[in-house]
């Protein structure tokens, strides 16, 4: 197994892209032009890149300190505290509802704000060696960190921002300020407690043992439902989602989002160098620009500017369960997933801005449904407590046993958007090109990657894990487990029908022919089903062509083969999706 990390646009040798292939490519290129010159060519092409979210930053910052009123906290005499306490930002890059930067504040008479860049988390992901964080994710992290910092500046206080790892710095910082407690957000996963653990050690070496030493609180915050206030403890967490939801619906209630005042100086006089946000570049990584499809833009501004925009503004809210299932553009569903993974998005928040709009607006089962699918996401993360490192294991919660494939050829087709499934291959693109996919993709691409070319499930879930803006340990394998079919699914076989997934989500065929534009020419229903003029499909599908896109069960030459035979033993002839 490869432990090293290897750069994104390693070519594996690829027997696939052979000459007539590339001869293909050619013929290809000269049809789409001709067919575009003759020009039955009307389609909406949407523009070349959009921001998410759609609103300048003149609005984005109105939002913002609108929002940072509305949430100010008028208890100023409450700050009882002596002396200094650090808030360590992880994934909690937010000032709104961030209770370990409100305890700070509570218990001293100075905070300082520390952010640790982790060489590991630069590093390469478990079993397969692919950046851990890809050019993607790094960038919107630094712009999370660019605009904590300006938040924090704007309330009195900084970011220190130093390189390394926070088992070293923030005990080092702790012996220099004399602080007397480190807060910061609890995590659930073994990589990020194995930090914790380090950093309490690492605490308790500060100094000799009848001296009081700094304590390290660790503070839950990261789900909408509070993990104390479960009904049942994470080790009864109930196995399946629907009871899981049932039961925190009816036995608990959402907390209050945590107010701040609107000063939480002063910050350490002594701080002469607060460091600075770094570059993509000084990460190890190559800078990369999104030059088509969304631009995410990260920071707690850019989230609150996004509720804004999808509830408020767009007014879209309302509709959110009949859009939710689409591909293509920023407003089908919410898109707060990157702000949530990184912290600049509470969910507590999004809670209230449901609640509020349910009350200013309209309550229906769209707006209800935002708040299911948050409940997901809690699902995710408390069932990480439950299962340790067994979600990030090949036989997975169930501990099945399949003999997968690391073919790596079929693995860089698919990673590539090479698959000659033009479905699978534009929502890969979508990936490589954006760092986003839809939910509805990711399912899609999940389902063929284990279930049509048998390949190990950990690959694609580490592939995610580089790419995803939105890459949350506990939602993306636990996802991954899922689709997989080695997770707590009480439905045997998650098979996803390409033919029926495009005819269902993408009729028109303007998703594909959005990320692959050589399909834009063709007629609409000919674009799920290209033919000779596209790639040659790499391997056959375990369920065929259904008789609407007019293609038979094999209507492609599989001329690579089969996933292996086991997989189809286990599947057997389940549902389709
Ligand atoms: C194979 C696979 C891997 C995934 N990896 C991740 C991941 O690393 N990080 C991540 O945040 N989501 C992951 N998801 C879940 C889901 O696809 C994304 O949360 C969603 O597409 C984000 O877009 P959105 O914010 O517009 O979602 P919306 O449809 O607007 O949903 C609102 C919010 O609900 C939560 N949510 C929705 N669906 C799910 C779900 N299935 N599981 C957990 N939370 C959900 C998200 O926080 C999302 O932002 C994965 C799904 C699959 C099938
Ligand atoms: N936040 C995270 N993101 C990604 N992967 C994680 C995270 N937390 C833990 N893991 C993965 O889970 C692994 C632990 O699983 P496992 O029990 O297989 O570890 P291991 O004993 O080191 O594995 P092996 O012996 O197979 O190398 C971690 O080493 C890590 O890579």
């Amino acid at each position: 197994m490869i432990k090293q990390p290897i750069s994104l646009t390693t070519k594996f040798t690829s027997s696939f892209l052979s000459k007539s292939k590339h001869t293909l490519f050619i013929f290809q290129l000269n049809f789409s032009k001709k067919m575009h010159s003759q020009s039955s060519f009307s389609a909406r092409v949407a523009p070349t890149v959009q921001n998410v979210p759609g609103v300048s930053t003149e609005e984005m910052e109105r939002v913002c300190e609108q929002t940072f009123q509305r949430y100010n906290y008028g208890g100023l005499g409450k700050r009882k505290g002596k002396g200094v306490a650090i808030v360590w930002f992880r994934n909690d890059l937010r000032v709104l509802d961030n209770e370990a930067l409100f305890r700070a504040w509570v218990s001293s008479e100075v905070v300082l704000p520390v952010y640790c860049v982790d060489p590991r988390l630069f590093g390469a992901t478990h079993y397969f060696g692919f950046p851990k964080t890809g050019a993607l994710r790094a960038q919107f992290i630094i712009e999370c960190l660019t605009d904590l910092k300006k938040n924090l500046v704007k309330r009195g206080l900084d970011l220190l921002i130093q390189h390394g790892k926070p088992e070293e710095i923030i005990p080092s910082l702790a012996k220099a300020y004399k602080a007397h407690t480190v807060y910061a957000h609890k995590e659930t996963c073994s990589e990020e407690v194995n930090v914790e653990k380090l950093v309490t050690r690492n605490l308790q070496g500060n100094e000799p043992r009848s001296i009081t030493t700094t304590k390290l609180e660790l503070v839950w915050g990261s789900t909408m439902y509070h993990m104390d206030d479960l009904p049942f403890d994470c080790e009864s967490l109930p196995d399946v989602y629907t009871q899981f939801r049932k039961s925190v619906e009816s036995k608990s209630k959402v907390r209050n989002c945590i107010r701040l005042p609107a000063s939480l100086g002063p910050p350490p006089e002594k701080v002469g160098d607060w460091g600075h946000v770094p570059q993509v570049t000084e990460l190890g990584l190559q800078q990369e620009k999104v030059s088509k499809g969304m631009k995410f833009i990260g920071g707690e501004s850019a989230a609150l500017g996004r509720v804004h925009d999808y509830f408020w503004k767009k007014d879209l809210l309302k509709v959110y369960k009949e859009t939710r299932n689409g591909m293509l553009g920023p407003d089908y569903s919410t898109k707060f997933s990157p702000w949530l993974a990184s912290g600049s998005l509470s969910p507590r928040f999004i809670y209230e801005e449901v609640k509020r709009y349910e009350k200013e607006r309209q309550s229906n089962d769209s707006t209800y449904w935002v708040l299911f699918e948050l409940i997901w996401r809690d699902y995710f993360r408390f069932l990480s407590i439950k299962l340790g490192n067994l979600l990030f294991q090949a036989g997975g919660p169930q501990k099945v046993n399949i003999n997968w494939s690391q073919d790596q050829t079929m693995f860089y087709a698919w990673r590539q958007g090479q698959t000659g499934y033009p479905l699978i291959d534009a929502n890969m693109k979508e990936l490589a090109a954006t760092g986003f996919m839809s939910n509805r993709g990711r399912q899609i691409v999940c389902s063929f990657l284990v279930r049509d070319m048998g390949i190990d499930w950990r690959m694609g879930a580490e592939w995610f894990e580089t790419c995803l803006l939105d890459y949350d340990p506990c939602s993306n394998y636990g996802n991954w487990t899922y689709g997989a079919g080695v997770g707590n699914d009480p439905r045997e076989d998650r098979y996803f029908s390409i033919p029926k997934q495009a005819q269902n989500y993408d009729p028109e065929g303007e998703f594909v022919a959005y990320w692959l534009p050589e399909l834009r020419a063709l007629p609409r229903e000919k674009r799920h089903s290209p033919g000779m003029m596209y790639l040659n499909p790499i391997v056959g599908l375990k369920h065929g062509y259904t008789k609407k896109t007019g293609d038979s069960k094999t209507g492609f030459s599989s001329r690579r083969g089969k996933p292996e035979g086991n997989r189809q033993k286990r599947y057997g002839d389940g549902r389709t999706y």
